[in-house]
C-alpha cells in the first residue's frame, strides 16, 4: 500500500505542480480547472476518468458548468501519497491539451 507522503516530499510534489495547494481542512491537495465550455470540462473528467480507474485511484470532484473541482487523497492511507502527485500530474497533462486556462 502507498505510504503518506513526508513533510518533505509534499512540497516537493506542490513545487512540482503549480495551480495545486494543500487543503485546508485535511491531508489532501486541491486544484480547480477552468475550461472554456462545459464540453471541454465534461471531456476532461471523461479522460481523467480513464487513468484513474487504470491506477485504481479515484479522484473527488465535482462539476460545475465549466469549473472542475479537485480533491487529491488516498484514502486508504489516511493521506496523501505519490498515488495523488501521480494523478494530480496526469490531470494537468490532460487539462493542458484540452487548453485549460489559468487559474
Ligand atoms: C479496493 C480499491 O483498490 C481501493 O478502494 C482504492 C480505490 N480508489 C481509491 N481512490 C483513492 N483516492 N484513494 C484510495 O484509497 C482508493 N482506494
Amino acid at each position: 500500500m502507498a505510504e503518506k507522503l513526508t513533510e518533505q516530499e509534499r512540497s516537493e510534489a506542490l513545487a512540482e505542480l503549480p495551480g495545486w495547494s494543500q487543503s485546508s481542512t485535511r491531508d489532501a491537495i486541491e486544484r480547480t480547472f477552468t475550461f472554456k465550455n462545459f464540453n471541454e470540462a465534461f471531456g476532461f473528467m471523461t479522460r481523467v476518468a480513464l487513468v484513474a480507474e487504470k491506477m485504481d485511484h479515484h479522484p473527488e470532484w465535482s462539476n460545475v458548468y465549466k469549473t472542475v473541482e479537485v480533491t487529491l487523497s488516498t484514502h486508504d492511507a489516511g493521506g496523501l501519497t505519490e498515488l495523488d502527485v501521480k494523478l494530480a500530474k496526469a490531470m494537468e497533462r490532460i487539462a493542458g491539451q484540452i487548453g485549460v486556462k489559468n487559474s
